[in-house]
C-alpha cells in the first residue's frame, strides 16, 4: 500500500471504500463511491478530488502483480470443464460458476486441494458427486488480497495440471429395466411397492422402465430375467429384493451367474449395506450396470442407492473404491423429517 497524489492514480487499485456525501438536491447521496478494489480511471480522477481526495492509498500495480478480478477469471478457467459455466462478472473478486445443464457435479478432490494449498488463493465448491440442475451454484473463487503476485496463481493452476477441477456430466442412461425378486411379488401375495418407488427414482433422473420383471426366487429365473433385459438393450438393470442372508436370497448369486463383473457386493452406507453394482457385456461393447437393491431402498427416501444412481446415469463406471470412501457421511440420521439431500447423508 501506499500514498499517491489522485492526479498519478490513474490504473491504480483503491485500497478502501470512498464514501461521498452530496446532503441535498437531486442527487443527495451519502455512502460508497468508489469500492475498495476499483481501478481508477481517468475519468474518476476530477471526481475525486471533487470529494476533497487529493491523496490516494492504492496497492501498487507493478508488473507481475494482478488485480482480484483477473485472478478471479484466471481462478475460474481452472475450474471450468464440461457441463460447467461462468456465472457473471467477478462482484468485490469474487467469480461464480454454474451447471450449464442438468447432470452430476464431479470434481477432483485432490487437485482441489492441491489448488486450496496456496495461502492466497481459494476454490469452495458445493458437495460433488450430486445431481445438480442447469443454473445451480456449483463454486466460487477468489484470491484472498486485492492484488497478487502472478505467480501465486501460475502455481495454482501447475496444481490443477491442465485438467478442469469440476464438471457437470449429463445423464445419458435412457433406459431401465427393473427385475423384482421375491416369491411371494411373483404369486401376487403381496403388491409390488418396489418397482413404483424404483421407477420413480429412475424417472427423476430421465430414465424410462421399459422392462419389468418379477421372476420369483430361483436362480435360473432371475438370470433368465437379467439376460431377457440386455437382450433387449436396457441401459441399466435393476434387481430388488433377495439381497440378505435368507437362504432364499439369490439376487447377489443370480447378478454373478448371470455374467456381471461385481464392482460391490456391500457398501459401507446405512441404510444400503447390502447393495451390489456389477457391469454385464450388453450390445456392441457396451457396459449395462446391474444393481442389486436391498429392501431398504422400497421403504426410505435416501440409500445408498441415491449417493451412486447420479454418477451411474452418467455413465460414470464405478469403482470399489466409489463405495468404500461413501463411509464417512454415509450413516443416515434418520430424521424425523427428511430433508435429503439438504443434510449430512454422503456429504
Ligand atoms: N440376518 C440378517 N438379516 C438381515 C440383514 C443382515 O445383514 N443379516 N440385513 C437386513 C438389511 S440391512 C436389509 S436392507 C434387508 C435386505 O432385504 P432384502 O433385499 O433381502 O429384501 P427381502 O428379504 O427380499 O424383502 C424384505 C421385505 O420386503 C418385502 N419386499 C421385497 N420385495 C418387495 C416388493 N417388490 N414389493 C413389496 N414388498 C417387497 C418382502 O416381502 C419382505 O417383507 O435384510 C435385512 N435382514
Ligand atoms: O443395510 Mo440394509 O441394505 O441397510 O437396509
Amino acid at each position: 500500500m501506499k500514498l499517491i497524489k489522485t492526479v498519478d492514480a490513474v490504473g491504480h487499485v483503491l485500497c478502501h471504500d470512498m464514501t461521498q456525501i452530496i446532503p441535498e438536491g437531486e442527487k443527495r447521496y451519502k455512502g460508497p463511491r468508489f469500492r475498495k478494489g476499483h481501478v481508477v480511471t481517468q475519468e474518476d480522477v476530477p471526481v475525486l478530488l471533487g470529494m476533497g481526495k487529493v491523496n490516494l492509498y492504492v496497492w501498487e500495480m507493478t508488473p507481475g502483480m494482478l488485480h482480484e478480478d483477473e485472478a478471479a477469471h484466471r481462478l475460474a478457467a481452472l475450474c471450468l470443464g464440461e457441463g460447467t459455466a461462468v456465472a457473471g462478472e467477478p462482484s468485490e473478486g469474487k467469480i461464480m460458476i454454474e451447471a450449464a445443464c442438468d447432470g452430476v457435479f464431479m470434481l477432483d478432490s485432490e487437485r482441489l486441494i492441491a489448488v486450496n494449498s496456496f495461502d492466497e488463493v481459494m476454490v469452495a465448491t458445493r458437495k460433488g458427486n450430486f445431481g445438480v440442475r442447469r443454473g445451480d451454484k456449483l463454486a466460487g473463487t477468489r484470491v484472498i488480497p486485492l492484488v497478487v503476485k502472478e505467480e501465486v496463481l501460475k502455481a495454482a493452476e501447475a496444481a490443477a495440471a491442465d485438467e478442469p477441477l469440476m464438471c457437470v456430466k449429463p445423464y445419458v442412461l435412457k433406459t431401465a429395466a427393473i427385475v423384482a425378486t421375491g416369491s411371494e411379488v411373483k404369486q401376487g401375495l403381496i403388491d409390488d411397492r418396489f418397482t413404483p418407488v424404483m421407477r420413480a427414482k429412475l424417472e427423476s433422473f430421465g430414465v424410462e422402465t421399459v422392462v419389468k420383471a418379477k421372476p420369483g426366487d430361483e436362480m435360473d429365473d432371475i438370470v433368465a430375467a437379467i439376460h431377457d433385459a440386455v437382450e433387449r438393450d436396457v441401459d441399466l438393470v435393476l434387481c430388488t429384493g433377495g439381497m440378505s442372508v435368507d437362504p432364499d436370497d439369490n439376487t447377489p448369486g443370480s447378478i454373478k451367474r448371470a455374467g456381471a463383473r461385481i464392482v460391490t457386493y456391500g457398501a459401507p452406507v446405512l441404510p444400503g449395506a447390502m447393495m451390489l453394482l456389477g457391469y454385464l457385456d450388453g450390445r456392441d461393447g457396451k457396459q449395462v450396470p446391474v444393481l442389486g437393491v436391498p429392501g431398504c431402498a422400497m421403504y426410505n427416501k435416501a440409500t445408498v442407492l441415491d449417493l451412486v444412481l447420479p454418477r451411474i446415469v452418467a455413465g460414470v463406471e464405478l469403482t470399489k473404491r466409489d463405495f468404500q470412501v461413501l463411509g464417512e457421511g454415509g450413516m443416515c440420521l434418520g430424521c424425523p423429517t427428511c430433508t435429503y439431500p439438504v443434510c449430512p447423508f454422503g456429504k
